[in-house]
């Protein structure tokens, strides 16, 4: 199996491109099966989570076609055409690699009156579960049933007709799922509380360059008037902010200067003054935005929270950040139970944390050392590469199929900016 082998302690310098959004793509594929006609996605990141999803997608029917994706370009354009959809079940199998997976569901309720999608089931960061998207569909007159691990869902004859939603917590995946069989139900359809991260502004605008009508846009309550049919467009993936902001740690731990080429600071909502107050200064520069260490690195006290608030995708790298820096930290998770997969890992490189209950506290120590290191989620896997970077010695950092759920050409992104880091077999 493969294992990423880095030699710690060169400051990152040069260009980064910043690939499109894991979190906007794995919800924009999804909602290529509303449509009849062909929706075009460009900017989509390579990475193994959309390859899962352009499966699930062919499973259900739709034909998916990639273009112009030289093996030395990043990014890719993918053509999904759902013309006739030969199933309306997301199998276990499939599922069980991809969370997101379970986003087909608002897409075929709407479209078919029936989607038969396996439970997720928790996963390495907690517990996760879906109960507000299934309220959110309920609520636009869909029948739900539990039985053997999946959920199976049906419209009432003639379709969903609009509802009005009142989210008790904010919820990405629930936002989502609901938009997309709202935008094809009869009426209208009010969601209040909802999510505003930039990846549903992004599905958002593609559903609008598809034919739907949608207000508020961006803001806690989404008004969708139901429209007949949606029609096939052109659709470019927004940029990675969690990439960004990983590099942004990457390059301000070792002491670098990185041009995030294509990152956008309002996209990183108030997780870009939290990086600034560990110490990582922000340049806006033609194409991008600079990054590098401002006058050493500070601890921080942040808390996780929905957007604009500090990205959960970015605890565990903001974490590896401050374990070097002069001072203590406070992060306290608020959206998952279990994210900090990453902690006994990062003490074995000789960072100092201690977890009580929801909070992380981090004494900053002078030096990491390299060690064999492994961790067991995505965000957590990146936070032992920026750890990696900067530490004195080796890392080898194992199960590296979880960076290739998200991070697309991770060690060739890094060996551009000067980094000693390679993929290597392992056992
Ligand atoms: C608000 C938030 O930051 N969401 C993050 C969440 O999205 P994801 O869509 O996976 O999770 P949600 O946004 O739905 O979860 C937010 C909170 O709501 C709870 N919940 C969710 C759905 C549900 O049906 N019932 C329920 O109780 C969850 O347990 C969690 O505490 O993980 C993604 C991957 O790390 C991140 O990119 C998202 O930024
Ligand atoms: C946990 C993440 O993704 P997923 O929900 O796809 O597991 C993530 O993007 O950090």
């Amino acid at each position: 199996m493969d294992q990423i082998r880095i030699s710690g302690g060169r400051p990152l310098k040069g260009k980064i491109p910043v690939s499109g959004a894991k979190n906007a793509a794995l919800t924009l594929l999804p909602a290529a099966l509303l449509t009849d006609e062909p929706l075009t996605l460009r900017n989509l990141p390579r990475l193994a989570d959309v390859d899962t999803f352009g499966h699930l997608l062919n499973v259900l029917g739709a034909s998916t076609q990639t273009q112009g994706s030289r093996p030395e370009d990043f990014g890719r354009v993918m053509t999904i055409s759902a013309s006739r959809m030969t199933s309306t079940t997301a199998p276990y199998d499939i599922v069980r690699k991809m969370r997101a997976s379970i986003l087909v569901l608002g897409p075929l309720l709407a479209r078919e009156g029936v989607a038969t999608v396996s439970q997720p089931g928790g996963c390495a960061i907690g517990n996760r579960p879906i109960d507000l998207h299934l309220k959110g569909l309920e609520a636009l007159g869909a029948e739900i049933e539990l039985t053997s691990g999946y959920v199976r869902a049906k419209a009432p004859k003639g379709g969903l007709t609009g509802g009005h939603i009142i989210f008790p917590v904010v919820s990405v995946g629930a936002t989502e799922n609901v938009l997309m069989a709202a935008v094809l139900a009869k009426g209208q359809t009010v969601m209040e509380n909802a999510a505003r991260e930039p990846e549903i502004v992004d599905l958002a605008n593609c559903l609008v360059a598809m034919g739907a009508r949608i207000s508020g846009i961006g803001t806690e309550r989404l008004v969708i008037d139901g429209v007949d049919r949606l029609h096939g467009a052109t659709y470019a993936v927004m940029p990675d902010r969690i990439e960004a902001g990983s590099y942004a740690c990457a390059a301000a731990i070792t002491g670098g200067e990185v041009v995030l080429l294509g990152a956008d600071r309002a996209l990183l909502g108030s997780t870009l003054p939290v990086l600034e107050a560990a110490g990582v200064s922000f340049e806006d520069v033609k194409g991008g935005l600079k990054v590098s260490r401002a006058n050493g690195l500070h601890g921080v006290t942040a808390t996780t929270a929905p957007w604009p608030g500090l990205a959960t995708d970015m605890q565990a790298q903001l974490m590896a950040l401050v374990t070097v820096a002069d001072g203590a930290s406070v992060l306290t998770e608020t959206i998952f139970e279990n994210r900090y997969m990453h902690v006994p890992e990062l003490a074995r490189m000789g960072a100092d944390i201690t977890v009580t209950g929801r909070s992380a506290v981090v004494r900053g120590v002078p030096k990491l050392h390299g060690a064999p290191v492994m961790a067991t989620d995505l965000r957590a896997s990146m936070s032992l590469v920026i750890a990696g970077l900067a530490a004195e010695g080796e890392t080898i950092v194992r199960r590296v199929y979880h960076l290739d759920r998200g991070y697309e050409r991770l060690e060739e992104k890094l060996q551009a900016v000067g980094a000693d880091i390679e993929r290597v077999d392992g056992d």
